[in-house]
């Protein structure tokens, strides 16, 4: 859960239920201390400032990239390599004025291999006056391989097969999509891609993941590249999509499997996770945007699986 100390109130984000909240200090004093100025209610756990200040040893900021050609179209993407939409350059632009606002430098920045994740991260760069930050990219931070439903309209599939179903196809933890055959007009597009000449390995060569394969995948890049990174006290960057930061939250936050269902990131709005020395979260989650415009921008992500 993300904190931040607003006069007498606390601004919470909570993540198991996905949502704001907005809490007076008064109404704190009946929870139990669960340590020095830290408090655990029904629902969240969270810590003044001061406490949160003096447990965090890691910083890192993360961010969807902006709005694609796809996500305007609002078809499922995966590994297809869509553009930014003139709206996601705008988004990528914010968020780097974002970051520029509140003072944020690099020392790396990690994406993936995909066009719209490292649009989104130039784009940043270029307004935070970084843009020869050393960079590291990776096919294990691309978006999750949709597989099947690649290239299909959202709202059409939920017609067609159910708004529950997109449902779980778009969020359930390990309900796969349906894979991805040879004669998918993408499959040529994508596997023969030069991106991947060397790495995914033929047999690693997704042609579908649930967010369970995706993390299985990713987590070996948080673990063995970022981490270290972390470690030897570089601030990083990570420019990245939907579903692996997810997979990234998931793992940061401990968050259930049910839990994670609920968390639609929105595009192009960075947010920041502080990290203890065991690299457990004292600050989660925490956007650098308006709580109003952050709610509204998730909640349009959920309705994307809605039949029209
Ligand atoms: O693949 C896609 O369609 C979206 C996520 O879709 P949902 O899981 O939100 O449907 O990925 P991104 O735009 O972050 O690269």
């Amino acid at each position: 859960m993300g904190v931040n100390n607003i006069s007498n109130r606390f601004l919470i984000f909570v993540n198991a239920l996905n949502r704001f909240e907005n809490i007076l200090l008064d109404d704190l004093v009946p929870k139990s201390v669960v340590g020095n100025k830290c408090y655990r209610s029904l629902s969240f756990e969270f810590c003044d400032w001061d406490s949160i200040t003096a447990m965090s040893k890691y910083k890192i900021v993360m961010v969807r990239h902006g709005e694609s050609e796809w996500n305007k179209l609002n078809l499922f993407c995966g590994w297809y390599d869509a553009e930014l939409s003139d709206v996601g350059k705008k988004e990528a632009e914010s968020a780097g004025k974002a970051l520029k606002n509140d003072g944020y430098k690099f020392d790396i920045a990690h994406t993936s291999v995909l066009t719209r994740a490292q649009k989104t991260l130039e784009a940043i760069l270029k307004e935070i006056g970084q843009s020869d930050l050393p960079t590291k990219t990776s096919w294990r931070l691309n978006e999750r391989h949709y597989g099947g439903l690649t290239g299909l309209n959202k709202a059409e599939t939920a017609a067609k097969y159910g708004e529950q179903q997109v449902q779980i196809w778009r969020r359930s933890f390990d309900v796969p999509p349906p894979p991805m055959e040879e004669s998918h007009p993408y499959y040529n597009k994508i596997v023969k891609d030069p991106r991947y000449a060397k790495e995914p390995k033929k047999e690693e060569f997704p042609m579908f993941e649930s967010l369970k394969l995706t993390i299985q995948r990713t987590l070996p890049y948080w673990n063995d590249v970022i981490v270290p990174d972390l470690k030897a006290g570089k601030k990083v960057l990570i420019a990245a999509h939907g579903n692996s930061l997810r997979g990234i939250v998931k793992h940061l936050d401990n968050m259930s499997d049910e839990a994670i269902m609920g968390l639609n990131l929105p595009t192009g709005i960075p947010f920041v996770y502080e990290l203890d020395e065991n690299l457990k979260p004292v600050v989660s989650m925490q956007f650098l945007g308006d709580p109003e415009t952050v709610k509204k921008a998730m909640e349009a992500v959920a309705a994307q699986g809605k039949a029209k």
